[in-house]
């Protein structure tokens, strides 16, 4: 089966990660999204990063629903930071039936070339890409394993959200409710 690595900090799940996956299932080859929740990213600092149990149970929180996605908690049991080829060295030679693409949005794509063995990734693999606003230009953009959708751009990010909560004020509709109550009930990013 074809299927989309949805790789992220997910810090936390929000309504534009879920726009983004439904779209790529939609308009792609691939027939089911798995988010994989990396505990660390290599590229960015740790700071506001909340435990990636509890990131995970967002995820599950906001997915629960829709049998074409699924969550992998396979990098928490791997070395830290989470470099995206040796995880997907890892569940390739596991599960050798599956073709993994990866999911990425574009301001990823525009980093894509400081990842560890990025074109072990693009030619192995390939990339869906999800545009983003304030993205910087890639010269990726034209590489024959590189597809970017044609779709809305989503001016959502986890770090407005993180935000907007540490203000006291309320990211309904940022966020779904399932997340939203997990978020308020564990006390998350406070
Ligand atoms: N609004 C968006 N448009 C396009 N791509 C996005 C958007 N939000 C997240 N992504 C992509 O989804 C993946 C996971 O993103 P991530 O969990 O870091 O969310 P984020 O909103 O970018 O978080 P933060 O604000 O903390 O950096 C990355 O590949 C990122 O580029
Ligand atoms: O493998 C790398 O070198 C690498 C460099 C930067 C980011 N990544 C991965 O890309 C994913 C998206 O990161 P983020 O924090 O933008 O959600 C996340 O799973 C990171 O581990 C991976």
């Amino acid at each position: 089966m074809d299927i989309g690595l949805y790789f992220g900090s997910f810090n936390p799940i929000h309504v534009g990660h879920l726009i983004i996956a439904n779209t790529m299932l939609e308009n792609t080859e691939i027939e089911e999204v798995w988010f994989v929740v990396s505990p660390q990213n290599p590229l960015k600092k740790r700071s506001n990063l909340e435990h990636e149990f509890d990131r995970f149970d967002l995820v599950q929180a906001a997915i629960h629903d829709n049998y074409h996605f699924k969550a992998t908690d396979v990098e928490f049991h791997m070395p830290k930071p989470s470099y995206t080829v040796d995880t997907l060295a890892y569940l390739t030679d596991k599960l050798p039936q599956h073709k993994f693409k990866l999911i990425i949005g574009e301001d990823n794509l525009a980093s894509f070339p400081k990842w560890k063995n990025f074109n072990v990734i693009l030619e192995n693999h390939g990339l869906l890409v999800y545009p983003r606003p304030q993205s910087n230009p890639s010269g990726l953009k034209d590489h024959p394993n590189v597809k970017i959708v044609d779709a809305p751009l989503l001016d959502i990010s986890a770090t407005f959200i993180r935000k907007q909560i540490k203000m006291g004020k309320s990211v309904k509709y940022l966020i779904p409710d399932s997340v939203n109550e997990m978020i308020e009930r564990k006390k998350l990013y406070l």
